[in-house]
C-alpha cells in the first residue's frame, strides 16, 4: 500500500502584507521547531507581495515549511498585465501553487480550460499544481456533486501525462463549505474523495491513484480536522481562515497530537 505524507497547506488568500507574512512564518516555525514534524508536509499558499519574503525567511533559517501562489499565468511572459508566470514563480522557488480555487472560478470566470492551461505552465516550471475542485450548494442539493466535481479533475488534468499527474495534489472544496463555517461530513467528504480516486485510477492507473494526494478544505479548524483526516482518501487539508491564525494553524497540522 503506498503511504502518502499528509499536506497542510495554508491558503491565506487576499491576507497578510510582506511584513504580516514574515511574523507568521517565524511563528509557525517556532512553534514546529520543538518537535519533528516531518510525518506532515506544511505549506503556505501566500499573496504574490509576500513570497519573496518567505523566500529569504525559508531559505536563510533553513525551515522545512514549503511555500507557494495561489494562482499562475497560463502564459510564460509578455503583455499580459498584472499576471504572474510560472518562471517568476520558480524563480522565488516556489514549491506549489493553487490552480482552479473556487474563488478564481466564480470571480475571474477560469473555466476548465483556463485552470488545465494553468496545470499545465506550472508543470512546465516544475511547480505541483494544487487542482481545486468542487462543488456549490445548488449541485449538492441536486444530488450532482460527485459528477460535477470529476468532470472538474478530468478538465484540469486534460492530456496531462502521468509522469506529471502522478505528483499533482487534487484539494476537493465544496464551494458552500468554504468560510462559511458548514463544514462537509466527514463521510460525504471520503465520498468525493474516493470519486476522485477512482476517477484517477480510470484516466491513469490504480497505481497512479494510489500515490495522488487529495485535500480536503472547507471550514477546516482544529475541532474537526481529525475526523476528516481519519478519512482513507483524505490526504490533506486546504485551510482558508484558520490558516490565518498561527496558534490554530499549527493545531490543524499537529492533527495527530489530539
Ligand atoms: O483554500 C481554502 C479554502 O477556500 C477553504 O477556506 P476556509 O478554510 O476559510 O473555509
Amino acid at each position: 500500500m503506498t503511504t502518502r505524507t499528509p499536506l497542510m497547506a495554508g491558503n491565506w488568500k487576499m491576507n497578510l502584507n510582506h511584513l504580516e507574512a514574515i511574523a507568521h512564518v517565524q511563528k509557525l516555525a517556532f512553534a514546529l521547531a520543538d518537535k519533528d514534524y516531518d510525518a506532515v508536509e506544511v505549506a503556505v499558499l501566500a499573496p504574490f507581495t509576500d513570497l519573496r519574503s518567505v523566500q529569504t525567511l525559508v531559505d536563510g533559517d533553513k525551515l522545512k515549511i514549503k511555500y507557494g501562489a495561489q494562482d499562475i499565468s497560463a502564459h510564460d511572459g509578455g503583455a499580459y498585465t498584472g499576471e504572474i508566470s510560472g518562471p517568476m514563480l520558480a524563480k522565488l522557488k516556489c514549491t506549489y501553487v493553487a490552480v482552479g480555487h473556487s474563488e478564481r472560478r466564480q470571480y475571474h470566470a477560469e473555466t476548465d480550460a483556463i485552470v488545465n492551461a494553468k496545470v499545465k505552465a506550472a508543470y512546465k516550471h516544475g511547480l505541483t499544481p494544487i487542482l481545486c475542485v468542487g462543488e456549490e450548494l445548488d449541485v449538492r442539493e441536486a444530488g450532482n456533486h460527485v459528477e460535477h466535481t470529476l468532470a472538474q479533475v478530468e478538465g484540469g488534468l486534460k492530456d496531462l501525462a502521468a509522469e506529471q499527474a502522478e505528483s499533482v495534489v487534487i484539494a476537493y472544496e465544496p464551494v458552500w463549505a468554504i468560510g462559511t463555517g458548514k463544514v462537509c461530513g466527514a463521510d460525504d467528504a471520503q465520498e468525493v474523495c474516493a470519486a476522485i480516486r477512482g476517477k484517477l485510477a480510470e484516466l491513469y492507473s490504480q497505481e497512479l491513484a494510489d500515490k495522488v494526494r487529495i485535500q480536503y478544505g472547507g471550514s477546516v479548524k482544529s475541532g474537526n480536522v481529525a475526523e476528516i483526516m481519519a478519512k482513507p482518501d483524505i490526504d490533506g487539508a486546504l485551510v482558508g481562515g484558520a490558516s490565518l491564525d498561527s496558534d490554530e494553524f499549527v493545531k490543524i497540522v499537529r492533527f495527530r497530537d489530539q
